[in-house]
């Protein structure tokens, strides 16, 4: 079994302030992980170290069975998907989604002259279909939808077959039906056992797909609580990572909280 991600004692220091403070974490490949906490906890930091993009200031990380420091991060990266916020801005507009999901096998943004395969053509066409963009295959990334675009970027993500895939809050800025459709597909995507082990950072238990395993809640740094959802998702870890005390409601493995009122 792959060791997907092995976090040791992390703290990630900037102007002499702890930004992570002693984590330890581990996923492994089976796994589908939520990070959730509230703006400036640290998760964005904990992604930055996940994907190799940053160094911990302290402590070990291991990421596909690699240790950060001792291995060709750009080989590394290769094993891994990720799609942020900034993902989209570095997809030019004019660029036909077929190809914002093909160039991916060859890590390039933007069709040149390239030939590819026929087996990575094929590949693309499946992964469009499979992610509800069959239709707009021949339309221009610029011409997409927030919740198009999210799915475009998921599906570029998966396109090289990661062994780990992480999304940076996918369904932030979407409308209901956008981040519903978004979810559903998130959750038949995690149920696959042929799927990559995924992490998924969010703040908001309503965006959590069901079919996601487990939960790291995160505030100012530290680890609040850390295990199975069905476990560790209480009405008392949101209290502790969020700071006021919520009610916890769940259906058929959709999560929901309001915040609880003054008695
Ligand atoms: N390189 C850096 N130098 C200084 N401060 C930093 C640096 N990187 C992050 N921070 C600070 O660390 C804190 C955590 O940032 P991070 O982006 O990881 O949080 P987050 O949980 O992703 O927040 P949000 O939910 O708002 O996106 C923030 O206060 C941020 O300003």
């Amino acid at each position: 079994m792959v060791n997907v991600l092995r976090l040791t004692d992390v703290s990630y220091v900037r102007d002499r302030r702890p930004i992570l403070d002693g984590v330890t974490w581990s996923v492994e490949d089976s796994e589908r992980w939520v990070i959730l906490g509230p703006n400036g906890a640290g998760k964005t930091t904990l992604m930055k170290l996940a994907t190799a993009n940053d160094y911990a200031t302290r402590g070990t990380v291991e990421v596909l069975d690699e240790r950060l420091g001792k291995v060709d991060i750009f080989e590394l990266r290769n094993r891994i998907g990720f799609v942020s916020s900034a993902s989209a801005r570095r997809i030019p507009a004019n660029e036909l989604v077929r190809d914002v999901v093909l160039t991916a096998a060859y890590s390039v943004e933007g069709r040149w002259n390239e030939h590819y395969d026929s087996i990575d053509v094929r590949q693309a066409e499946r992964i469009l279909a499979e992610w509800d963009l069959g239709a707009y295959a021949d339309h221009t990334f610029g011409t997409l939808s927030d919740g198009e675009r999210k799915r475009a970027l998921i599906a570029r993500a998966v396109m090289t077959d990661p062994e780990l895939l992480l999304l940076d809050e996918p369904s932030a800025n979407l409308d209901l039906g956008a981040r519903e459709r978004l979810l559903l597909m998130l959750s038949g995507f995690a149920a696959s056992p042929s799927s990559p082990a995924m992490i998924m950072v969010t703040h908001h238990v309503e965006e959590i797909p069901p079919g996601f395993t487990h939960v790291l809640m995160l505030r100012d740094g530290k680890i609040q609580a850390a295990g199975p959802i069905a476990d560790t998702l209480t009405a008392e870890s949101l209290e502790a990572t969020f700071d006021m005390p919520f009610e916890l409601s769940s259906t058929d493995g959709r999560y929901s909280a309001v915040a609880r009122p003054k008695p």
